[in-house]
């Protein structure tokens, strides 16, 4: 099976792609068996830059749509239809985007007015017996599956970390056209009428950081070496729900079933007893590292790495000596 794939970037206010793209462009390259790699670029204020154009054709990509819309493309009804127009276009089969809570939702509606199958929270994707065959934890982590699309559109919205990204040597030049979408009354019904920025913390966002350190109650409220041993290892900073409660930091810090799930390479639990709804947001991380002075604690069980022993002594002693190894 070949066919177009298409892929949706999501770019930051500047104008950068952001890392996770490079992922969905890397496997879209692998899978569409040279039928064309296109890029959605949803013209927001913020056009794609020559810059940004380069970076896709080197990921692969072999078509960027300057997609304009007469809406709010962050509006999940105005991005379905627009998204929808564009598979019309390019007759691809296989929708990719970003597994993030805007793009989900977006997937959904365009799952049901295009009949597509969808999977969501994918953390790997393959053709198999010409079908798109994604695999997915469930249940909290607990399961590993795998989800074979049987409609003739897939969309597939794949967890940041999921994808070794690499650019393709000599990779040809993209091609750059618009496409323009007029969306219909109904996606009209919401408007957006204020959007107040998150002050920036310089530190990578939580949902797709590739290093994440997660303080809990152990910390008592002391986050300064949660973030002392985040910053020397160029993590974000997550947090177990009886932290954000406590208010020792902001609620998008939560990792777990009602917070953020994240799968990063490496995570480090500080003082976090690894309780089953905060696991469910983190169990599919790469390699687990756990800082507790229990040694019954339950995060050791998923472990990989444990050290027992009482926070505010082993991390900051770790932090200074990645520091001293790192130069
Ligand atoms: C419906 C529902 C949804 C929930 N959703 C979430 C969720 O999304 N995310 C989430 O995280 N929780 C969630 N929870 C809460 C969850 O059940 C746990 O209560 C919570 O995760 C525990 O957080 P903790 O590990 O910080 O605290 P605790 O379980 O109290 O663990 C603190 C740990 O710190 C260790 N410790 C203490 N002092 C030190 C020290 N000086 N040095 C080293 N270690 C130390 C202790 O040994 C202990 O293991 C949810 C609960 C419910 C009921």
């Amino acid at each position: 099976m070949t066919a177009p794939v298409l892929v949706l970037v999501d770019h930051t206010e500047d104008g950068a792609v952001r890392a996770p793209v490079r992922e969905l462009l890397t496997l879209a390259r692998e899978l569409s068996g040279g039928a064309g790699v296109h890029a959605a670029w949803a013209v927001d204020g913020v056009e794609p830059s020559p810059e940004a154009v380069a970076e896709l054709a080197a990921l692969g990509a072999t078509h960027v749509h300057r997609v304009v819309v007469d809406a709010d493309p962050h509006l999940s009804a105005v991005l379905a239809e627009a998204l929808a127009s564009l598979l019309d276009a390019t007759g691809a089969g296989l929708l990719l985007v970003v597994s993030s809570f805007e793009n989900k939702e977006a997937a959904a509606r365009l799952a049901i007015s295009t009949g597509a199958g969808v999977v969501t929270d994918a953390d790997g994707l393959a053709q198999v017996d010409g079908r798109y065959v994604a695999s997915k934890t469930v249940f909290a982590g607990t399961w590993n599956t795998t989800c074979a699309v049987t409609a003739p559109l897939a969309i597939v919205a794949l967890k940041p970390n999921s994808v070794q990204p690499s650019v393709l040597e000599g990779a040809p030049a993209a091609q750059v056209g618009e496409h323009a979408v007029t969306v219909s009354d109904k996606a009209r019904r919401v408007a957006l009428v204020e959007r107040t920025e998150r002050p920036a913390s310089g530190r990578p966002d939580l949902g797709s950081a590739s290093i994440v350190v997660a303080g809990g109650r152990g910390t008592e409220g002391d986050f300064s070496v949660v973030e002392e041993l985040a910053d020397v290892l160029g993590a974000a900073v997550g947090a177990t729900r009886v932290a954000t409660d406590e208010g020792w930091i902001g609620h998008d810090a939560q990792i777990g079933q009602t917070g953020v799930t994240i799968a990063p390479r490496l995570y480090v639990g500080v003082g976090v007893s690894g309780a089953v709804h905060h696991r469910g947001g983190m169990q599919a991380s790469g390699t687990i590292v756990a800082i507790n002075s229990d040694p019954d604690a339950p995060i050791f069980e998923i472990a990989d790495f444990g050290v027992v022993g009482d926070l505010f002594t082993v991390v900051p002693q770790a932090a200074a000596e990645i520091r001293r190894l790192k130069g």
